[in-house]
């Protein structure tokens, strides 16, 4: 397949910014009403807020980058999955930490990543909860502040931190594992923190914590983002035993297509 001729990567991540925030202004109206809660076929819940982000998402996107693969959760739970990617990709994903948004604590986000020879290469994380975007690209990681209306209405750059010792680990708050205490209980005195959906990356980005250990269940559109915006902020991703970790994996032994192997994120 031919991959088309793609604008320049300020300009990818200025378009991913405003789809990112018409979809979380979305996300913010259903959050507060008395939405209901269907279940998918992988027992995650589901809500008219993933459904509705995602279109206003998706249809952003192939009216702007006409010929680029996008690839959605919620497109793919009902079978829409794309027969082949080209060497550019992007991967949606519109509501993340969904648990956390029913839940109402707040750690949900809007998640949209250009994957560019198998590698998260733009990125951008919106919580609109919290009224924060966060932003990468090669080269540059901006943390925004955002208005109650869905607007920027700051922006910083942000950085990875050296790793501080004992470090600060942040988890899952919805799907710990005995992989992951285990993996926690190895650095004594360390601070753990419970975080919700791509925020765990974002806080890596921004030198707020120094490891994220997912011993556990994801998938590539729950981390593609969330990745970019901390490669771009100095910080990797690898698997468990230090290999890359790359994006656009297609079916492999009993498992579905854009499934995560376990990983290790870490700051600067
Ligand atoms: N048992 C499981 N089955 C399917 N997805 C799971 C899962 N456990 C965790 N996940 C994934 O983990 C994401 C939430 O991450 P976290 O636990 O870090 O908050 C979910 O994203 P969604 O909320 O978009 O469905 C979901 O994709
Ligand atoms: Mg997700």
């Amino acid at each position: 397949m031919t991959t088309p001729v793609l604008p320049s990567d300020s300009e990818i991540l200025t378009l991913f910014e405003e789809l990112a925030l018409d979809a979380g202004r979305a996300v913010m109206a259903v959050y507060a009403t008395d939405f209901d809660t269907a279940t998918k076929a992988d027992a995650s819940p589901v809500t008219e807020a993933d459904q509705s982000a995602e279109a206003i998402i998706l249809t952003g996107l192939r009216a702007r980058l006409p010929g680029v693969v996008c690839v959605a959760e919620e497109e793919v739970a009902e079978g829409l999955v794309p027969a082949a990617l080209g060497s550019a990709f992007i991967l949606v994903d519109p509501l993340d930490g969904t648990k956390e948004f029913v839940g109402r604590k707040g750690d949900f986000t809007v998640n949209i990543a250009l994957v560019r020879d198998g590698l998260p290469a733009i990125g951008v994380v919106h919580a609109p909860a919290r009224n924060t975007l966060y932003a990468g690209r090669p080269g540059t990681a901006t943390i925004a502040d955002v208005s109650p209306q869905g607007e920027i209405v700051g922006r910083r750059p942000m950085a990875a931190r050296p790793a501080a010792s004992p470090p600060r680990i942040v988890a899952s708050r919805s799907h710990r594992t005995p992989e992951t205490d285990a993996f926690i209980d190895r650095h004594p005195g360390a601070e753990t923190v419970a975080v919700g959906s791509s925020l765990k990356f974002c806080l890596l980005a921004n030198g707020e914590a120094d490891l994220y250990p997912r011993f556990g269940r994801t998938m590539e559109w729950d981390t593609a983002a969330g990745d970019a915006v901390l490669r771009a902020a100095g910080g990797s991703t690898t698997l468990v035993n230090g290999g890359a970790f790359v994006y656009g994996k297609r079916r492999q032994a009993n498992d579905v297509d854009f499934a995560n192997p376990w990983f290790i994120a870490r700051g600067a």
